[in-house]
């Protein structure tokens, strides 16, 4: 129904009201659709569209929003839209980083274009917003859009209405948003040259497919990370979080109940001890936020977990301790239940769990004991003479960790810093000189925190130095970052990246410190860093070496080298997470064992055993494309399982036996990224599902030619986990923050 300003006849006016009011990202999308068809607007004519949807609403409601846009557009980094007037832009993921980041960049006067494969925004949890990002919202009309934003001291929204606040905007400033469309990877400029960088997506025929761009922003949240790209991979102590949402009714007794902004461990010593005594739970901290939903975040401790059954069986690897096997749901919904009870002291009246987006109780369980970083944030690719940049923001960038409440500042952080490299892109600035100037302002962003960023709210622009406080944009230099371009050369080939210099002074000590820890062994002798490990039995001296308790060499047989090798692989896979290199078998008997493969298996072990990388350089890791490489036989097993093209051991994942690059461990059915013991594996067909897609479907027609199309076009994979052993203290950290 229309509001009464269409009973007036004006229903421009009413239709406009019902886009603001919108709660729904479906509904937004129709209420605008319905808005731009009544004042005959091509929501496609990005560059005009806002002055021309401003010119055709004179409406005192929508003149209250164009203000403020007005206020912020007028800034002068935007140079009225001028520095990205050519740029075409993707943005990965319509999160509120993603979403952020392209209000930022049409405001620079970019073409914008957003995909994201949901179609709904059903995120119940809430984010904790530091003043500066409250100011930044409303001065954006946040409270236009939604009327409840941050009143009175609150400090913290759902993610669902950040989204639909920032979708209802990026709408009028006039990007394209494309919600149900899965992104699948970059498609190089053709041979031809009539076309330019361009991506695939699902379904295939999708208008977005023909867009072409020069800049993608990869916002696709923290298992989304574009090919190219580092990641490190910060392994903590063991950290479980547990994000649980009631529904609010929005009663008196609801409103009175007072939030829970930080209760760490250290400071509130009673409330825990308590809660441990009375109820069984053993909490680090506990965060609870009133917005759509009644939102507890907390930090519980493994023991408790076991004794209330919501583990069924104790690991030392985090991702099968809670792996959806070794959970149990109902026991966790109790477990949950009882925390947000006791922490509000049994006063919110008929709790209910509110519905997650599968309409299951919206209670969840995450391991935070890894947690990965992007070791950089951009790169340039350049191929038949078209260059494409490429940046990272948001949780693919730097992953949070929830209860900390950083991740949304950090991420708008990222969003303007991102911004400010398009627009430096859109001005000329050469590339390298756009890298390195973007590389030395993401080296702050990890330690960024209310206090040690300017308080000077107003100020805020894209500008870093208008935010971080004494920043040096050129901290690094272009010659530092040649490493994040990435061109073909002349011949067509792919650049093949230049050896570390140290490379070779760091195999040297690799390979003395393994001769020193298995000298005791007489029946082993390292020459090198190939053939001598064949028979296994020199991995095996290794871990008895620094631990005796996990392996007894004088069992072993020399010439069982599969047997010894099965072993020593599993030892250090279970123990330590380090994946094998390649299978037992083919370390027996492949003609030659590949020496980078085995260098780079043994400074992880290194790294675990010394608890400190390699001296003089941070890892031998070099990254390492598919195609380009010096010829190497890696034996049959070095094909990846899926797309049956070459796999680095850094690039590679495994389950059920099968060697992969971790990008292809998709679901069959709808291309989700797969995790560790979040699949399901038919033997029958060799086929791996998401939870969601437990059955096998029969594939057919187009659908199983997209599933080959999207594997074999060859998306270089390179991306690296790697381990770097860092203790961090979760409620040290926790208590610092906040
Ligand atoms: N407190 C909490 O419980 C949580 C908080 N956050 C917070 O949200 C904030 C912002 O997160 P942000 O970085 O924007 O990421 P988000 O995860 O919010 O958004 C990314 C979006 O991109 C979608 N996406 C991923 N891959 C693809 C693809 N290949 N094609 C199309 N769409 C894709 C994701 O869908 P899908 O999700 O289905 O992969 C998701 O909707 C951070 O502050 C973070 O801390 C995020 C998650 C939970």
């Amino acid at each position: 129904k229309l509001s009464t300003s269409s009973t007036l006849g004006n229903q421009a006016h009413a239709l406009f009201d019902r886009f603001v009011a919108s709660q729904t990202c479906k509904e937004v999308q129709q209420n605008f659709a319905e808005l731009c068809h009544h004042l005959q607007l091509d929501s496609q004519d990005y560059h005009h569209f806002y002055n021309k949807l401003k010119e055709k609403l004179n409406y005192w409601k929508a003149k209250e929003l164009w203000q403020k846009i007005d206020k912020r557009a007028s800034h002068p980094d935007y140079e009225q839209g001028k520095p990205c007037a050519k740029t075409k832009c993707l943005v990965l993921g319509a999160g509120p980083c993603g979403l952020r980041t392209a209000v930022e960049l049409a405001l620079l006067g970019a073409q914008v274009v957003v995909l994201e494969k949901r179609t709904s925004f059903s995120r119940n949890n809430v984010l904790h917003l530091w003043p500066y990002t409250i100011r930044d919202l409303r001065n954006l009309g946040a409270k236009k859009f939604y009327g409840r934003f941050c009143s009175g001291s609150l400090d913290h929204i759902s993610i669902r209405q950040l989204q639909l606040i920032l979708l209802k905007l990026v709408l009028l400033l006039g990007v394209e948003v494309h919600t149900g469309v899965n992104f699948k990877g970059l498609l190089e400029p053709q041979a031809s040259g009539s076309t330019g960088w361009r991506a695939l997506v699902h379904p295939e025929s999708h208008p977005a497919a023909s867009y072409q761009f020069d800049v993608f922003i990869s916002a696709g949240g923290g298992r989304f990370v574009p090919d190219g790209f580092k990641i490190k991979e910060l392994r903590g102590k063991l950290a479980i979080g547990i994000t649980a949402n009631f529904t609010n009714r929005r009663t008196a007794a609801e409103t009175q109940v007072a939030e829970i902004s930080g209760v760490a461990r250290i400071y509130n010593q009673k409330f825990f001890q308590q809660l441990h005594t009375e109820m069984g739970i053993d909490l680090e901290n506990i965060v609870y936020y009133k917005d759509d939903t009644h939102y507890f975040v907390m930090t519980a401790k493994k023991n408790s977990l076991l004794k209330k059954g919501v583990i069924k069986q104790d690991s030392s690897d985090a991702e099968q301790l809670l792996a959806q096997a070794n959970v149990d749901q109902e026991a966790l919904l109790q477990y949950a239940y009882d925390a947000a009870q006791f922490s509000t002291s049994h006063k919110l009246p008929d709790l209910e769990f509110a519905l997650n987006h599968v309409g299951k109780p919206d209670v969840a369980m995450f391991d935070f004991t890894c947690m990965h970083r992007a070791e950089y944030a951009s790169l340039v690719r350049e191929r038949r003479g078209k260059k494409l940049l490429i940046g990272l923001v948001g949780d693919c960038l730097v992953e949070p960790f929830w209860p900390l409440g950083t991740g949304i500042a950090r991420g708008f952080l990222a969003a303007f810093d991102t911004a400010w490299m398009v627009r430096n892109w859109g001005k000329g600035v050469t590339h390298l000189q756009v890298l390195a100037e973007r590389e030395s302002v993401y080296q702050l962003l990890s330690q960024t925190t209310p206090e040690n960023t300017s308080k000077n709210y107003p100020a805020y622009s894209i500008d870093p130095s208008t935010r971080y406080p004494n920043v040096n944009l050129s901290s690094i230099k272009p010659k530092q970052v040649r490493h994040l371009y990435d061109v073909e050369d002349k011949s067509n080939k792919k650049k093949v990246p230049l050896q570390n210099k140290n490379s070779l002074r760091r195999m040297v000590d690799l390979l003395s410190w393994c001769q020193k820890h298995t000298a005791w062994c007489e029946r082993v002798q390292v020459k090198d860093l190939s053939q001598s490990w064949r028979s296994g039995l020199a991995l095996c001296a290794l871990i008895q070496h620094f631990r005796p308790k996990l392996i007894d060499m004088s069992s072993l047989d020399e010439n069982d080298a599969v047997h010894n090798n099965q072993l020593a692989f599993d030892i250090l896979q279970r123990e330590f997470g380090i994946e094998p290199i390649m299978s037992a078998g083919d370390m027996a008997s492949s003609k030659e064992i590949d020496q980078l493969s085995v260098v780079l298996y043994l400074t992880q072990v290194h790294n675990v055993f010394t608890e400190a990388p390699l001296p003089k350089g941070k890892c031998l890791n070099t990254p390492r494309k598919k195609s380009g490489m010096p010829a190497t036989d890696l034996g049959s097993s070095e094909l990846c399982y899926f797309c049956h093209q070459q796999l680095y051991v850094l690039e590679r994942g495994s389950a059920e036996g099968k060697f992969f690059h971790r990008s292809c461990f998709i679901c069959q059915q709808c291309g989700t990224t797969l995790r560790q013991g979040g699949y399901t594996f038919y033997p029958d067909t060799g086929r791996f599902y998401c939870e969601e897609h437990s059955e096998p479907v029969e594939e057919k027609g187009e659908e199983g030619e997209l599933q080959q199309a999207d594997l074999s076009t060859g998306v270089q994979v390179w991306t690296i986990s790697e381990l770097i052993p860092l203790c961090i203290n979760v409620p040290i950290l926790f208590n610092m923050l906040h």
